[in-house]
């Protein structure tokens, strides 16, 4: 594989995990772990008894399907010089020819996987943790044989939602297995597994730096971070992307819908902002398997400069040769997170960079978090943006009018923004009370705020959310005349509705107590439900901007419960 020397993590790893030890690896991103454990999978195969039909030898987990198809890959190429080994004296003594399959959800089903299964015989299984568990529990499979056992990223399989999968698999395992976990970042999470699955394992933590130097990014990173109003942290990006002369740029946003809605708008206005030759893909985990393979496919293999927007879908393990820098568009939901972002860039002792964007306020604390944590990181150089920023949101503006499918898209983007931002496990820094709702609304390019139960407690709320003061909503139409008509239709619906209902109230006679009575509780109930679903008790639908109507009202509540939270001493919105 033209491969001069193991990395000091391969030196470490490969004779403890060949011989009879279990191994938790801890090894900065980029310094080849893959093969530190490929090797002792083949290794030990080779030298053990061959696997009867139906039996699986070697089990590998990572967290995502890109990753796992990676691994799939890298553990064939090995396997490839079996064939050119065959006629070698050494070989034939062994006798042995290694075989393996990928399993990944949203792919072929797992009938089609046991029909692959049964005619390839492979010896070494690699997969997601869903679409193994599935097909660990077919009666056509058996693990009993099962010698060796890994997880990649194994902090991640052990977070909620992978933890129970990853108890179903471990319960169809064997005791009597190596196991050996690897990550970039070995959590406690790991140490419980640890005492649960391994056996007296021995710990490998391979450093880069030493002493009061020693850090957890690989040296040959630099990273750097800019505080910026959030307004103008695209301008930004934007610069970044121009000014940048690398061939291949990862950025990361925090939601799907943000990459999907940056996506959508830079793609547009590329030819205004962005330079020629520049080529944007977009990946997330809402795109299905088909277009997810592809997108990440021509990523890799894209010769011209390219951008991927993504999420943290892409965040770890993947071994992109060519990335040189990364850009973190949001600061991620846990510290460690941005160990595996950054390290997309800087692999095998390449040079690379990472740029880190912080919205002004709080957020700059994240920065000594990040030292706290072994990261050297400096501010980057102030940008030269004032410019820029009015250019580019004059041009968003522009391409949001033409169509207020956009807007709702940037609604959405907005939307899962703001519940993202709710769920940061650095809550100290990260907090729901200093967020920017008016800010972040403006870098969305938003034409009006959405009504959302998470402003009850916000500042500095314009009038009925408007951003854009006298901005006719109900003028402003979708470009698909089906959507359009449809909205049309709602927005007259709604009228005749009003219309009715003033009649009502009017030939309502004052001595006419019952009814009054009536129509009086049955606008109490009405309010009440308002009230709950502000509260988010079942949870808000995404923000449909077309319900303009019902969005005043919203805000009416809004407004009121914010004057009644006023009376009230001051709730802190802790998290
Ligand atoms: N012995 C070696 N010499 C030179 N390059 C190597 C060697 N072993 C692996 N590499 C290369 O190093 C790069 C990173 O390897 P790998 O993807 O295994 O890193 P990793 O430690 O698993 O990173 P991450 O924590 O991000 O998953 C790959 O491009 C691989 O080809």
């Amino acid at each position: 594989m033209g491969y001069s020397q193991m990395t000091p993590v391969q030196a470490s790893v490969i004779p403890l995990f060949c011989g009879n030890k279990d191994v938790i690896v801890e090894a900065v991103t980029g310094s080849g772990k893959t093969i530190a454990f490929a090797i002792p999978i083949i290794e030990r195969l080779l030298k053990s008894d061959p696997i009867s039909r139906e039996h699986v030898g070697a089990i590998v987990i990572a967290p995502t399907r890109e990753l796992a198809t990676q691994i799939h890959y890298v553990i064939s190429s090995v396997l490839k010089f079996q064939a050119q080994a065959e006629d070698d004296e050494h070989y034939n003594n062994q006798s042995r020819v290694l075989r393996s399959q990928l399993l990944i959800g949203g792919s072929a089903n797992v009938h089609a996987d046991l029909e692959q299964f049964s005619e390839v015989t492979p010896d070494i299984i690699i997969g997601t943790p869903g679409r193994l568990l599935e097909f660990l529990k077919s009666s056509k499979v058996h693990t009993s044989a099962l010698e060796i056992l890994v997880l990649d990223e194994a902090d991640r399989l052990l977070e909620l939602g992978f933890g129970k999968t990853l108890d179903g698999i471990l319960r169809l395992l064997p005791k009597q297995r190596r196991t050996g976990l690897f990550s970039a970042t070995v959590s406690d999470a790991v140490h419980e597994l640890a005492r649960a699955g391994l056996r007296n394992p021995v710990k490998v933590l391979v450093k880069t730096g030493n002493g009061s130097s020693e850090q957890k990014v690989p040296t040959t990173l630099k990273v750097s971070y800019s505080v910026l109003p959030p307004q103008s942290k695209l301008p930004a990006l934007v610069h970044y992307l121009n000014n940048l002369q690398y061939k291949k740029t990862i950025v990361y946003f925090s939601t799907c819908a943000s990459v999907v809605y940056f996506y959508s708008a830079l793609s547009h206005l590329k030819s205004k902002l962005l330079i020629d030759d520049l080529t944007l893909f977009s990946l997330h985990g809402k795109l299905p398997q088909g277009p997810r393979t592809k997108t990440l496919n021509n990523f890799i293999s894209s010769s011209c400069q390219s951008v991927l927007l993504t999420t943290d879908v892409a965040a770890r393990g993947l071994d992109i040769p060519e990335v040189d820098i990364v850009i973190q568009f949001d600061a991620p939901y846990e510290a460690n997170m941005f160990l595996h972002r950054a390290g997309r860039a800087a692999r095998a002792g390449r040079y690379g960079e990472c740029c880190l964007l912080l919205s002004e306020g709080r957020e700059e604390d994240y920065v000594q978090l990040l030292r706290v944590k072994k990261v050297k990181i400096e501010e980057a150089p102030m940008l030269p943006l004032k410019d820029e920023s009015t250019r580019l949101y004059k041009l968003l503006r522009g391409w949001m009018l033409e169509d207020r499918e956009r807007h709702d898209q940037a609604i959405r983007a907005y939307v899962s923004y703001v519940r993202f931002y709710t769920k940061h496990t650095m809550t100290s820094i990260f907090r729901m009370s200093e967020f920017d709702f008016v800010g972040n609304a403006r870098a969305y390019g938003l034409l009006r705020l959405p009504s959302m139960p998470e402003l009850k407690t916000a500042r500095d709320i314009p009038d009925g959310g408007w951003l854009e003061a006298g901005f006719d909503m109900d003028s402003y139409g979708y470009r698909n005349s089906t959507r359009e008509s449809r909205r049309r239709e709602e927005i007259n619906a709604k009228k005749l509705r009003k219309v009715s209902v003033e009649k009502q109230q009017k030939s309502a006679l004052p001595n006419t107590p019952w009814s009054a009575k009536v129509e009086r509780r049955e606008k109490k109930e009405e309010r009440q439900v308002k009230k709950q679903k502000l509260s988010g008790v079942k949870g808000r639908p995404s923000a449909d901007s077309s319900d303009e109507e019902d969005l005043v009202e919203d805000w009416k509540a809004i407004v009121t419960e914010r004057k009644a939270s006023k009376a009230r001493p001051v709730q802190k919105f802790e998290l």
